[in-house]
């Protein structure tokens, strides 16, 4: 009898089956782990052509609703997007990994202090505001380039750019949140910055975390040890960029930031634990999504398909842009479509959050006659929505054109969608475009001559990590060949003199 009473209680789950919505079969106590294995999103995209769009599985002791279809992500998530305002709290990210810097806005259960700190972030993100922030984007895509021209040894020499872009992201953010920078890749901070974030972006993924749905693992606690170690390293930075800025205002050296107006404004009502919060989200959030968009995007570029894409958009570019300015226009107007639809068609392609970011329910839902109650996890198969036949024409092949002409409302899922949508997408798309059209501008973007380096351009294989929350892309290299040398080396050095002071 008692052991009969042990078994109950740890295989039961937070909500009761969900009556009338079709459900997984999974294993008593772990549920459909074992058969969600370490590629989630396309796991589910499997069971969903069994059980329909919307399915009910059991992870451990949570019942969590998972939506597969582009329209069903569009009537829970959109449709219903008041009631799907809320995130659970997971063990390991929200007890271990951010018992001392607080939770980031992308994290947070809704409550007031989360609407304060929502609200202060979308006004440092609304659009006026990413204008103001273009200078920092033209100083760090004119030092990613110049840094390309440099190694590109005129289109001979095979390069990997991924180190090069992960300084652009991390500057672009600390300029954004504390007006400081790194001058060299080699930096030891650097280098710390990149390694605790993606190993943290691991924890937060939905498949790598047993523990956060099988409490009895919680008893060996190798995994939230190694967490705690991540934490205490990610403290250590987030004080001295913190600090430094500080000391920076004392002084009165600091640059404008976003932190900063906030430090300096007694209006913005936010204690020291939202501030640090909104710190925290801003440093995290473009850190590993800009970068692994742009590598992915460079990728496809360097494949034989991408060459066709990449002389369509320069031609276009260089239409609408005939006196060679495009690399001083793209910081004030988004005018060439093409190239638009190319990084919209980048962000649908390799949906680099596979699956979204959790939301838990703070209402009943009906959906198609099935009462959700409140307070159940829901799940977006992000990429499943955005490789979906019923909306997209041939959503396996690699098609900017799907985005040209009259193209109106949800575009693609990879910043999610409804009330908790990315607050940061208008920035990253400014980044993207303005990224694109300096490296199309600049350079043709070759195959590597060593064919073992050559890119993947299937998006799952091009993921060296499914089990990490935002994908990341597996090493490969391509060649740079300038366009031309003189009008490159022209654009590089008005940038450098425009922003000599920075
Ligand atoms: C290409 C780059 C980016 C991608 C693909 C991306 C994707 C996402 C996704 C999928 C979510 C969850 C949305 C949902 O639950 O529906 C999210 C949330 C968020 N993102 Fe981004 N993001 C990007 C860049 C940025 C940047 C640059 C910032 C700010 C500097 C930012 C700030 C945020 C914030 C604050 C949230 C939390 C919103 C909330 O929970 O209320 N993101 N992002």
């Amino acid at each position: 009898m008692i052991i009969w009473l042990l078994f109950k209680i740890v295989d039961s789950t937070d909500i009761p089956k969900i009556r009338g919505l079709p459900e997984a079969t999974g294993w008593p106590i772990f549920g459909c782990l074992f058969q969600l294995g370490t590629n989630h999103s396309l796991a589910l995209s499997k069971l969903s052509k069994k059980l329909g769009p919307v399915f009910q599985i059991r992870l451990g002791n949570k019942r969590i609703v998972i939506a597969n279809s582009f329209d069903s992500i569009r009537e829970l998530w959109i449709r219903n997007q008041s009631s799907l305002i809320s995130r659970p709290l997971l063990h390991t990210f929200h007890t271990v990994v951010s018992s001392s810097q607080g939770f980031t806005i992308g994290t947070s259960p809704w409550d007031e202090s989360c609407k304060r700190r929502r609200k202060a972030a979308a006004t440092a993100l609304n659009k006026p505001a990413v204008q103001s922030y273009m200078p920092i984007i033209d100083v760090e895509s004119y030092s990613a380039i110049k840094d390309i021209f440099q190694e590109c040894k005129d289109g001979q020499m095979d390069i990997n750019i991924i180190p090069h872009l992960q300084r652009f992201a991390l500057n672009t953010s600390l300029m954004l949140n504390y007006g400081t920078r790194f001058t060299s890749s080699d930096d030891e901070l650097l280098k710390e910055i990149c390694n605790v974030e993606a190993a943290i972006s691991r924890f937060r993924s939905t498949s790598n975390n047993w523990q956060d749905y099988v409490p009895l693992l919680r008893l060996f606690p190798a995994k939230s040890n190694e967490a705690n170690k991540f934490r205490l390293r990610r403290d250590r930075y987030l004080n001295i960029l913190l600090d430094g800025l500080k000391q920076d205002i004392a002084n009165e050296t600091d640059k404008p930031c976003i932190t900063g107006n906030i430090l300096k404004d007694p209006s913005a009502q936010l204690n020291e634990a939202e501030i640090k919060s909104i710190c925290l989200t801003m440093v995290s959030a473009g850190l590993d999504t800009i970068p692994a968009n742009i590598i992915f995007g460079i990728s496809y570029l360097s494949s034989s398909h991408g060459q066709e894409i990449q002389q369509r958009a320069y031609e276009e570019i260089q239409d609408i842009y005939p006196d060679d300015d495009a690399w001083e226009r793209c910081l004030v107007e988004e005018r060439v479509p093409y190239v638009t639809a190319f990084y919209k068609e980048v962000l649908r392609y390799f949906t680099v959050i596979p699956m979204c970011l959790p939301r838990r329910s703070i209402h009943d839902i009906e959906y198609n006659g099935v009462m959700i109650p409140t307070g159940t996890l829901f799940y977006m198969n992000a990429f499943g929505g955005d490789y979906d036949e019923e909306h997209f024409e041939n959503p396996e092949i690699f098609n900017p054109e799907r985005y040209l002409g009259d193209v109106e409302g949800t575009q693609h899922f990879a910043y999610g969608a409804g009330s908790r949508m990315c607050a940061g997408a208008h920035l990253a798309n400014r980044e993207l475009f303005t990224f694109f059209i300096r490296l199309i501008t600049a350079f043709r973007i070759l195959p590597p001559k060593d064919e073992n380096y050559a890119a993947a351009t299937d998006a799952m294989e091009a993921n060296q990590y499914h089990t990490a929350l935002v994908a990341e892309p597996k090493i490969f290299k391509c060649r740079f060949e300038p366009r031309n040398k003189d009008l490159l080396a022209a654009w590089l050095e008005s940038t450098r003199q425009r922003t000599e002071d920075d």
